[in-house]
């Protein structure tokens, strides 16, 4: 077979909220497998609720050898469909913003010497010093308005990083980890988002973090690509579809990947992730200073800054409402939608008592 006939595939991973979900597309990007592992019912010994594990002052964390053991079972999945795996060209993932991994001084070697005989989660049971704090976490106000008053205020951070300072941003995250647990923050060898997490696990060493993914931080200057502090434990951030090299023999030799599969991110993006969280995003070609939303870095070099509204009440609305007049029904609710005219006669609602990170009209974040 030569190279233009041999079949390729394309395999893509969402470390979200919720669930691990895991894609392989076609070179037509018709859909061949779907597989995914949900937190709550696939991994009950997490004790996870929502695929989190809320404390008494608003912390919110999840297990991050979750997500390592739901990577070992996606996997097993993707076997099960009949995924074959010599045909994935290229893969790629996404993962929950703000989400911080703390790796142990000496996970690194670990992730680079898995034996393909082994599960992964039982090889990294001691690469993590604490569980990762998620996007869910409010504990930190303290911490974000230390951090807005370093730089002269709200609206000066929110020039320089693309945010003010907001609860569940890294940056503050990191903050608070020094302040009441230096312990942990002293013995981290790196620190990851879960998106560079992910990645890392199939590259065999730990990933860069992405511009994008990292404008949600707090700590990145938008406009010069670099930590704006100094950050030492983060490594220096990369462009969103930057190669990141050939995935490990582990996948190699346990899954039958070729070893020229590479991890990349391509261009193209899409705009509205309704999921756990409601997230908007548009592309920009300049960045701003918003007072509320955020905006990121690009993922694509077409757009070269991106906006992003995040509702955190996403499904939980749409949830609300279903019981309240679906009986519990998706299907229902679907038919509901199904019969009402598209853009409602222009009726927009809201459930006020329910939490919002943003409540902003598109107008504030361009
Ligand atoms: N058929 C459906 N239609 C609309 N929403 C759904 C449907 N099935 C599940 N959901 C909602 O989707 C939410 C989880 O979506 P998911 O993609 O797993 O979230 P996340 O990406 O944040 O992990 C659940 O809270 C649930 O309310
Ligand atoms: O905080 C944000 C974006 O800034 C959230 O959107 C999280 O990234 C969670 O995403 P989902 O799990 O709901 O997809």
């Amino acid at each position: 077979m030569t190279e233009e006939t041999r079949k390729k595939t394309f395999l893509g991973f969402d470390f979200s909220t919720q669930r691990l979900k895991a894609l392989v597309i076609g070179e037509d990007y018709g859909v061949l497998h779907e597989a995914d592992v949900e937190f709550d019912v696939d991994l009950p010994e997490f004790r996870t609720a929502g695929g989190v594990v809320r404390g008494e002052s608003g912390e919110v964390t999840a297990p991050t050898l979750l997500w390592v053991k739901a990577l070992d079972m996606v996997m097993d999945r993707l076997v099960v469909a009949g995924v074959d795996f010599e045909s994935i060209e290229a893969l790629s993932g996404a993962g929950q913003q703000h989400g911080s991994v703390w790796w142990a001084k000496d996970s690194e070697a670990k992730l680079a010497n898995l034996s393909s005989d082994d599960f992964i989660h039982t090889q990294l049971a001691t690469a993590f010093l604490c569980d990762s704090p998620v996007w869910m976490d409010s504990s930190t106000s303290a911490d974000c308005r230390a951090l807005e008053e370093a730089v002269g205020g709200a609206e000066e951070l929110a020039k320089i990083t693309g945010s003010r300072a907001y609860e569940r941003f890294t940056g503050p995250q990191i903050r608070k980890m020094f302040r009441t647990r230096a312990r942990v923050y002293h013995a981290a060898k790196r620190i990851s988002l879960v998106s560079s997490f992910a990645c890392s696990l199939f590259l065999g060493r730990i990933a860069p973090i992405d511009l994008s993914d990292g404008s949600g931080m707090n700590l990145l200057n938008i406009r010069t690509m670099k930590w704006d502090e100094k950050a030492l434990k983060l490594g220096s951030p990369v462009p969103t579809a930057t190669d990141l090299g050939p995935i490990s023999s582990y996948f190699v030799q346990r899954y039958g990947f070729r070893p020229e599969c590479r991890l990349r991110l391509r261009s193209g993006w899409v705009g509205l992730s309704l999921g756990t969280s409601d997230t908007l995003l548009l592309g920009l070609p300049a960045p701003a200073a918003p007072t509320a939303g955020h905006i990121l870095v690009g993922p694509t070099p077409d757009a070269p800054y991106m906006a992003l509204l995040c509702f955190a009440n996403g499904s939980l609305t749409r949830q609300n409402h279903r019981d309240r007049l679906a009986g519990q029904s998706w299907d229902a609710f679907n038919e509901l939608l199904r019969s009402t005219v598209r853009g409602n006669m222009g009726y927009m609602g809201k459930d006020s008592r329910l939490r919002q990170h943003d409540r902003v009209t598109w107008h504030s974040a361009q």
